[in-house]
């Protein structure tokens, strides 16, 4: 049997004393261990396989962590993180405690930048770049990893633009696999395929923003991939090197379905087939809820669009893409763009559905704020994975939303708390508001099983009672409804499901503020400036002077975990909920 060279590596110096010709087998192994741990415990997958030559390459070639090396995303540094000293904790990876699915400062110094959101890398390796400069460091490499997805985001853009413009000793590596976690979009893509096809026509765009460019080359030759950085290791100033992949490369399946395989759940190690999947009858995810109804919805209503920023599959905007390929659009990695176009189409009187991550949706503030709601277009954004997402984490939970939207005039802000409710508050908003409108759902499954009920229309700021008790009040957002139902099943408690976190039900709010001397908030949004802030904010309006507590999460950065888990952390589950409002009632 042949020696483990991957056993050995525990760090990139050891890598280093490895000779070139043993690197193939050296990345044949990291493949197998990548593969090995993922079937089992989950995580990215397509994209850490496309980049085991690179990454075994640039810690091969350059000093890390001594030279900087930022992966955009950081979905795709599995292997990095193996190879840089985690290889004996990585079965952990994505858990409660265990290391972070992306790259992290407080992980590893080989960990240069936090990254989780695309289109960043440029930017910090630029600021890094000229960091050292200015420290008169002018052999520190800094080099970004970026894929062909995020290179189209804006934020990318301004890093080029700015970078061809200075001295900065900067190599971006455009790992192009012609896919994110959809298939590329856009006039870029149409021509970095040019570029590969030898078939363009245009000047180099990136020898044009006057970056020393050299590539494509096949990015699983090693041989290929390391004569080339050792090239622009001696090269100063911005340079550019385009390599070719193959996303999920090295497992069959991965590299066939590489949708299903960008993330895709347990499979078998050795077969690379997808784990069965239960034959139990399943409550929808809701993001399904959403894609099914907007094609309902829009086959009827001749004005709706929908927009999603590269999530077709995450959104389930494919329905609407497969089935309406002219009214639904992929615009690629750019939030910005997707909100002030949706922005756009309503001041002709198209209803945009434009459907973003709640975590994402940050990236496009200035122009929900500028585009959307100080001109009063009934835009209608629908917020996927709000709250807590589970295992990707701090850098994906959506949990800011209801505070950084609930400042902004004129808009409407509803959490569902049931798919039924999602449906009904996607009909009456393609309706006609005269408002824009944010609805915010979280990742995963509902609990309705019988989800596709008729549609009805919703009163614009009703809260609804959902049980009616003495002693205490506790008014719920969005599906946190569930773990408060759960809790209170018991006890002597009212529920009340507010529903819409601006406009506030005033009516329903004096009139619990009357009946119960004490009030508790639960929301699955930070406690700063949040839901339970509205009512706060309305009691003191109104000078009630209940008890009142506000729970949510709280004022820190949420670990990556299952729900479930994560909720238990900070006191969100139904067991933790029922004694924290048992505490509460005197009995
Ligand atoms: C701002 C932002 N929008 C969307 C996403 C979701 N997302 C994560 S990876 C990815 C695709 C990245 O594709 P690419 O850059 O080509 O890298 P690859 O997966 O092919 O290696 C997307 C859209 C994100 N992480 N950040
Ligand atoms: C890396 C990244 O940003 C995406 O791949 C994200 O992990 C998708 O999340 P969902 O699994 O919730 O669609
Ligand atoms: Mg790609």
């Amino acid at each position: 049997m042949q020696k483990s060279l991957l056993e050995n590596i525990n760090s990139p110096e050891a890598l280093r004393l490895l000779s070139q010709k043993d690197l193939p087998k050296l990345a044949q192994e990291l493949r197998k261990f990548i593969i090995n741990i993922v079937a089992t415990k989950e995580g990215h997958l397509g994209a850490s396989l496309g980049v085991v030559e690179l990454t075994i390459a640039l810690h091969y070639v350059f000093n890390t962590p001594e030279d900087q090396l930022i992966w955009d995303v950081g979905h795709q540094a599995y292997g990095h993180k193996i190879l840089t000293g985690r290889k004996d904790i990585f079965h952990t990876n994505r858990q409660l405690g265990g290391i972070s699915g992306f790259p992290n400062r407080a992980e590893s110094t080989y960990d240069t930048f936090g990254v989780g959101h695309a289109s960043t890398s440029i930017s910090a390796a630029l600021g890094m770049a000229i960091a050292s400069r200015l420290k008169g460091d002018l052999e520190k490499q800094h080099i970004a990893v970026i894929g062909d997805a995020s290179i189209a985001g804006g934020m990318a853009f301004e890093g080029l633009n700015h970078a061809g413009v200075s001295k900065a000793n900067l190599l971006v590596i455009l790992n192009d696999n012609a896919i994110g976690i959809d298939p590329s979009v856009g006039a870029l893509k149409m021509y970095l395929t040019n570029v590969k096809k030898g078939t363009q026509k245009q000047d180099n765009i990136f020898e044009a923003l006057n970056f020393d460019y050299s590539g494509p080359i096949n990015g699983h030759d090693m041989d290929a991939v390391i004569s080339e950085l050792e090239r622009l290791k001696t090269v100063q100033g911005p340079k550019f090197l385009h390599i070719i992949t193959t996303k999920g490369k090295g497992l069959k399946q991965a590299e066939k379905d590489q949708v299903k395989y960008h993330a895709p759940g347990k499979f078998d190690a050795k077969t690379g087939d997808l784990a069965a999947k239960s034959t139990e009858i399943q409550a929808p995810k809701y993001q399904d809820v959403f894609g099914h109804t907007i094609v309902e919805l829009a086959k009827n209503n001749k004005k709706i669009v929908g927009i999603t920023p590269a999530m077709p599959t995450g959104s389930s905007l494919k329905y609407m893409m497969e089935s309406m390929p002219d009214r639904a659009f992929d615009v690629g990695i750019a939030e910005q763009h997707a909100v002030t176009l949706a922005a756009g189409m309503a001041t002709q009187g198209i209803i945009p559905f434009c459907n973003i991550y709640s975590t994402f949706l940050q990236r496009a503030y200035d122009q929900i704020i500028h585009d959307v709601a100080l001109q009063n277009l009934p835009v209608i954004f629908c917020l996927d994975r709000a709250g807590l997402v589970g295992e990707d984490g701090a850098t994906h939970h959506g949990v800011y939303d209801l505070s950084y939207l609930r400042c902004i005039p004129n808009l409407i802000i509803f959490a569902p708390r049931n798919e039924i409710e999602l449906r009904n508050i996607m009909y009456t908003a393609q309706l006609g508001l005269d408002h824009p409108i944010a609805i915010r759902y979280p990742r995963g499954r509902g609990k309705t099983i019988d989800w596709k009920q008729p549609l009805s229309k919703i009163n614009i700021g009703e809260g609804v009672q959902l049980k009616q008790g003495e002693n205490c009040a506790i008014l719920s957002i969005g599906n946190m409804a569930y773990n408060v139902s759960e809790a209170i099943e018991n006890l002597n408690i009212s529920h009340y499901d507010m529903r819409f976190v601006k406009p506030l039900d005033e009516t329903l709010l004096h009139h619990i503020c009357k009946n119960y001397s004490t009030i508790v908030t639960v929301e699955d949004n930070s406690i700063n400036g949040g839901f339970g802030s509205a009512v706060l904010e309305f009691m003191a309006l109104h000078n009630y002077k209940n008890n009142m507590k506000i729970l949510g999460i709280p004022d820190a950065f949420i670990e990556h975990g299952k729900v479930t888990e994560l909720q238990e952390s900070i006191g969100l589950d139904f067991g933790s909920l029922k004694r924290f409002i048992e505490s509460l009632i005197v009995f």
